[in-house]
């Protein structure tokens, strides 16, 4: 059989999972995105930042259908979220998790049964593979065996959000929405958070749609960078493309100085 021509075959070019086209989304007089567009592909890790208040979580909660847009088309694996029936739109959901910024855990119920709930919502599973279906989550995450039986007051904030990540890969999705994952942990919880997102991207194929604030993370673990600023995204690319931005909020988040120090934290020779 003869040898593919490497110079000639292109690679086959990044399927779009998340595809939103000129998005509008308004609270009363105030427009938060006017006419937003952005391609997520998949398989990847994309850092969606921008300044407080530039409508981040807005955009996740609008792609996850939580939210009505104004205007605009959102489409996730090929389905329009807006224009759907009720029971397409369940089913789409299924194919993906989210994790709130607060972990928006259940404070009743157990690390466990928290992780079960949208098991028991989407799935009709007897309660022995249920629960050991949730057990195998939550150790998925790094928990500790006995965390499996403690309520989140009982967490520390680390663990609350290991435990949010645990319920948003519940159901085997395709896709998970993380937002400000990282936000309020130490430096050294919020790496191993950033390695815990990658391998378990990188073991079950996940896309991740990362909201952070974190340089950090962003040198760390994403492929691509979103930047939002004045209602819209403003450049999607590499870190590396970000450098070439001339926005001023973009020149002061990826030069200054915590820029610097997250370069020469990524850097093997620690140089920025
Ligand atoms: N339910 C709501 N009702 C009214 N205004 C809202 C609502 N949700 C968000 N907003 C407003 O929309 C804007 C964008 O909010 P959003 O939470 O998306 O910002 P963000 O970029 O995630 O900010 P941060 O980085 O501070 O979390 C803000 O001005 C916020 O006050």
């Amino acid at each position: 059989m003869p040898e593919p021509d490497a110079q000639t075959t292109p690679p086959p070019a990044p399927e779009t999972i998340i595809r939103v086209r000129g998005l509008v989304t308004r609270f009363d007089t105030h427009t938060v995105h006017d006419g937003l567009d952005l391609d997520v592909r998949r398989g990847e890790i994309i850092g969606v930042v921008g300044g407080s208040g530039t409508g981040k979580s807005v955009l996740l909660r609008a792609i996850v259908g939580l939210l009505n847009p104004a205007e605009g088309q959102i489409e996730v694996l090929g389905q329009s979220v807006r224009d759907t029936s009720d029971d397409d739109y369940r089913r789409l959901r299924r194919r993906w998790g989210v994790m709130f910024q607060d972990g928006a855990l259940f404070s009743s119920l157990t690390v466990r049964q928290n992780v079960e709930a949208p098991m028991r919502e989407q799935l009709h599973l007897d309660d022995a593979l249920r629960e050991t279906l949730a057990g195998i989550k939550v150790r998925m995450v790094g928990l500790p065996e006995n965390a499996q039986v403690k309520y989140p007051s009982e967490l520390s904030g680390g663990m609350r959000k290991r435990a949010g990540f645990a319920r948003s890969i519940a159901l085997d999705p395709e896709i998970v929405f993380l937002d400000e994952p990282t936000a309020g942990l130490d430096p050294i919880g919020a790496a191993a958070f950033d390695t815990l997102i990658k391998q378990l991207q990188a073991a079950l194929g996940l896309t991740v749609f990362l909201v952070t604030h974190d340089l950090d993370s962003l040198h760390a673990i994403c492929d691509r960078v979103a930047v939002l600023a004045d209602k819209r995204v403003l450049a999607v690319g590499t870190m590396r493309d970000m450098l070439d931005v001339d926005h001023p909020w973009v020149k002061e988040y990826f030069h200054g100085p915590r820029a610097r120090a997250a370069t020469a934290s990524a850097r093997p020779d620690g140089r920025a």
